[in-house]
């Protein structure tokens, strides 16, 4: 997939401080990042260094400190209604039903209950849960509820899919299976979502799927390298520029 070139989603040196037990401590610092439209951007970086941090920032669920979100050139206020977030931990109500938990996103923007009907079904669908639609969360495997996750992410039809380390509470088989999905996803025509940004701790995770790998240094974290892959995809392991990738990123976060 060619990326758009022209600006879409930016960070202009954007810091973020916290406070703790009364003290500031600064956990961005000085961090400018650009994505493309139709770019899929991975970020990874060493434990703690604040990836999370980053991505509420780019959603806009808190603000920088200091520096500057843009979004189609124009400074973002609030949180953007063009985006969704795939987390970790699922982060499903274990009182509502498969089809409940896709449907949020669209009840809170009050769409009428036809078109919910219509979109949490394609979604349900598209992520391979038909017939799964009246279960709850306890009787889903680990795989399933992040399918869940995802299709309630992608039902409000994002523009931009901003995931938070989505395959690290998988096991290894699922979590390659549904990797392969999201990618089959982000280059489905039919799907409106068409620009990724992933943090993940895994860089073979990063190398496998993303158009360019931003490596984050440690707290106050600031971009030390953005690595274009442009390994062919579908992408192996076994390609010969894959180690010397991996162990360059390694070697940054080390
Ligand atoms: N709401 C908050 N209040 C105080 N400190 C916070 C808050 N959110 C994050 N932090 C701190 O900011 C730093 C970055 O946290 P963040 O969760 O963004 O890092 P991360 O790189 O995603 O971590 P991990 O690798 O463990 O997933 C940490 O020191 C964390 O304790």
């Amino acid at each position: 997939m060619t990326p758009d070139p022209s600006p879409f989603l930016s960070l202009q040196d954007v810091a973020r401080d916290f406070s703790r037990d009364g003290r500031f401590y600064r956990a961005i610092e000085n961090l400018s990042l650009k994505v493309a439209e139709g770019e899929f951007v991975a970020i990874v970086g060493p434990s703690g260094c604040g990836k999370s941090t980053l991505l509420r920032i780019l959603q806009g669920l808190i603000s920088p400190s200091s520096g500057e979100v843009l979004y189609k050139g124009a400074p973002q206020e609030g949180i953007n209604s063009d985006m969704a977030m795939v987390f970790q931990g699922f982060a499903l109500l274990p009182w509502l039903s498969v089809r409940d938990n896709v449907a949020l996103g669209l009840v809170a923007r009050g769409r009428s209950k036809a078109e919910i009907d219509r979109t949490v079904s394609f979604y349900i669908d598209k992520v391979g849960l038909e017939g799964y639609e009246e279960a709850y969360p306890r009787e889903l495997s680990g795989g399933m509820k992040q399918r869940v996750g995802l299709a309630r992410a992608l039902a409000i039809e994002p523009r931009i899919l901003l995931m938070d380390e989505p395959f690290s509470n998988l096991d290894a088989l699922t979590s390659v299976t549904l990797r392969d999905e999201v990618l089959m996803l982000w280059q489905d025509p039919e799907m409106p979502v068409r620009t990724i940004v992933m943090v993940t701790h895994i860089i073979e995770e990063a190398l496998l799927m993303a158009d360019r790998v931003v490596v984050l240094s440690r707290r106050p974290t600031r971009v030390v390298r953005e690595i274009p892959v442009t390994l062919p995809r579908p992408r192996s392991r076994k390609h010969p520029d894959f180690e010397r990738l991996s162990d360059e990123i390694f070697s940054l976060i080390s």
